[in-house]
């Protein structure tokens, strides 16, 4: 059987996107969801290996990796992709926030990335593993300031990763800016971020998708961080 992809925090939008992708395309996928939408429902239906994991819960890497030990002996992949876009005005408790910024975007990665090894390098071919950082890593962001600090966490974690495990892991960031809006995201919320970008568009979760294949698809790619941007580094 061919060798899954681990995604995580994949119960919604660009994760989702990314399961499905897969499915369609017969490639093997086991996800996390912290909240089972009803999409969760559909996707065991179509035989995804759904695990619920909090990543802020105690022991919740240890039994994620039990979990996934007691079902594969190889990972083709693992895509990063939980996260939480938190911030300070949202978070008077600016220690409880650091904390769980850090904790999702760049200690959960570390120790899967660390505890997992294994099960990638006995995948029949090269293996990778794929960091969902942000185009603020570049930039910094004033107002999710630990936000940012973490997903700039997660590119070094990049860098070390893929001289790490090279040649027979690879290991790269895709680092997006807008991909998609969330629903509670105003009309004047939207204009003002469609013109941050040179593009001026919502490109929607199939930007992603194309990124991680040619990632995937890739032998020779390891160590970068893939921008996804729309040309905001211009604006
Ligand atoms: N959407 C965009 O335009 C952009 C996205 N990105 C990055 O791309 C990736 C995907 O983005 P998007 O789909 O919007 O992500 P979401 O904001 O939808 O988060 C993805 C999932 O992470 C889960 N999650 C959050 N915290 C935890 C936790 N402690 N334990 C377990 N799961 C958790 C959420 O679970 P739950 O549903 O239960 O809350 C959610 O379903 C992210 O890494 C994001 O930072 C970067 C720039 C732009
Ligand atoms: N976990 C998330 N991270 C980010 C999101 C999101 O919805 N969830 N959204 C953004 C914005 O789209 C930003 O890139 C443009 O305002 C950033 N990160």
């Amino acid at each position: 059987m061919t060798a899954p992809i681990l995604i995580t925090g994949a119960g919604q939008r660009i994760g989702l996107a990314l399961v499905e992708h897969f499915v369609a395309n017969n490639q093997p996928v086991v996800m996390t969801y912290r909240t089972r939408y009803a999409a969760i429902d559909a996707l065991e239906e179509q035989g995804v290996h759904c695990i619920q994991v909090d990543f802020d819960g105690a022991e919740a890497l240890t039994r994620l990796e039990m979990t996934i030990r007691a079902h594969y002996d190889s990972l083709r992949a693992i895509i990063h992709n939980a996260s939480s876009w938190d911030c300070e005005a949202n978070n008077p408790d600016f220690n409880q926030l650091f904390d769980n910024m850090m904790r999702i975007h760049a200690k959960v990665p570390y120790q899967l990335n660390l505890t997992l090894a294994d099960l990638l390098l006995a995948s029949e071919s090269v293996a990778d593993i794929i960091h969902l950082t942000d185009y603020v890593v570049e930039t910094g962001s004033p107002k999710h300031i630990a936000y940012a600090a973490s997903k700039a966490a997660l590119d070094n974690l990049t860098k070390s990763f893929a001289s790490k495990y090279a040649p027979n892991i690879k290991v790269n960031a895709i680092a997006p800016s807008l991909i998609i809006f969330n629903q509670h995201d105003t009309p004047e919320y939207k204009a003002k971020t469609l013109k941050k970008s040179l593009m001026g568009i919502e490109p929607g979760c199939k930007e992603i998708i194309r990124s991680v294949e040619l990632l995937l698809n890739s032998d020779y790619i390891t160590g970068r961080s893939l921008p996804v941007d729309g040309g905001r580094h211009l604006k």
